[in-house]
């Protein structure tokens, strides 16, 4: 485990050991976000997030989370600092980036497959094109057979995975989840994450996500940015070492998941109490 404690948050003055290796696909500099004039949701973010990694935003609520993905999805236009993917400044939203929203965004009125194809329908892609690649994701995120379906006909689990496979069918570097699991009961939850893991090995993609979950963080993540109560800075930045080749019930009963849980909880409680 590798815990850098920040003075200030100039994250990546202090990198973890082998990230020198990769290189940085999207660079936050200087990054704030002032809220109709007073309200200072992020301050002075400077973080570097790098190529095929996972890296979880932690913090308490209210702390910026949600406003720094859509900055770096470009949906949201920082006050000042820059963001660049792949050296060029974003904005907007980009090919490059696909952003898994909370809520779904399926279309109620169509088919998993149109929706799952959605992204490349948007791309003009051809519809004997966009369905193949749509059902391959479809099936990737384990829902073959159920291309024909509505989204009232799925749960929320299902219906998060439909997002993922849209995001995953229109081939972006960069994927942006919003509480991917937040809607779905503890099993779903437990097994979506493992699916996740499967994926980001099979994919190779950058995945960036939100949570409020510690034990979540710890479990899929290469890097936890913890954030500071608002105005977000970056408090901390965590680097869990877990070998997550083996059964995932056992990875969560070894010490260094239970010990990683344990101190960051130490230092968020400081927050909540
Ligand atoms: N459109 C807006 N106008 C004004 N204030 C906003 C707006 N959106 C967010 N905020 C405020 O900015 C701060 C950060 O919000 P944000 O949603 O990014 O936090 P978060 O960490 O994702 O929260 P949560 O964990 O509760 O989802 C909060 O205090 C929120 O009330």
């Amino acid at each position: 485990m590798n815990v850098t404690h920040l003075s200030e948050s100039r994250a990546h003055s202090a990198p973890a050991a082998g990230d020198a290796a990769r290189d940085a696909i999207i660079e936050v500099e200087g990054i704030h976000k002032i809220y109709g004039g007073s309200v200072t949701a992020l301050e002075n973010i400077n973080l570097d997030f790098h190529r095929g990694a996972l890296t979880s935003l932690l913090g308490p609520s209210g702390c910026g989370k949600t406003t720094l993905l859509k900055i770096l999805a470009g949906l949201l236009q920082p006050t000042s600092g820059e963001v660049r993917v792949n050296g060029t400044p974003v904005t907007g939203p980009g090919p490059e980036r696909a952003f898994v929203f909370q809520d779904f965004a399926l279309m109620p009125w169509a088919t998993v497959l149109r929706n799952a194809a959605y992204g490349l329908e948007l791309r003009g892609v051809s519809l004997r094109e966009r369905e193949e690649r749509a059902r391959h994701y479809i099936d990737e995120v384990g829902l073959s057979g159920f291309e024909d379906k509505y989204p009232h006909e799925l749960s929320g689990g299902m219906r998060q995975r439909v997002g993922l496979a849209r995001a995953l069918a229109v081939d972006a570097d960069v994927l942006l989840m919003d509480e991917p699991f937040s809607a779905v009961d503890e099993q779903t939850r437990r097994k979506f994450q493992e699916d996740l893991i499967r994926l980001r090995e099979i994919e190779k993609k950058t995945f960036l996500l939100v949570t409020h979950s510690i034990e979540e963080a710890v479990y899929l993540s290469d890097r936890i940015v913890l954030l500071s109560p608002r105005p977000g800075r970056v408090a901390q930045i965590v680097t869990p070492e877990i070998d997550r080749s083996g059964d995932p019930d056992a990875i969560r009963r070894t010490p260094e998941y239970l010990d990683l849980i344990d101190e960051i909880w130490a230092g968020l409680r400081t927050y909540v109490e």
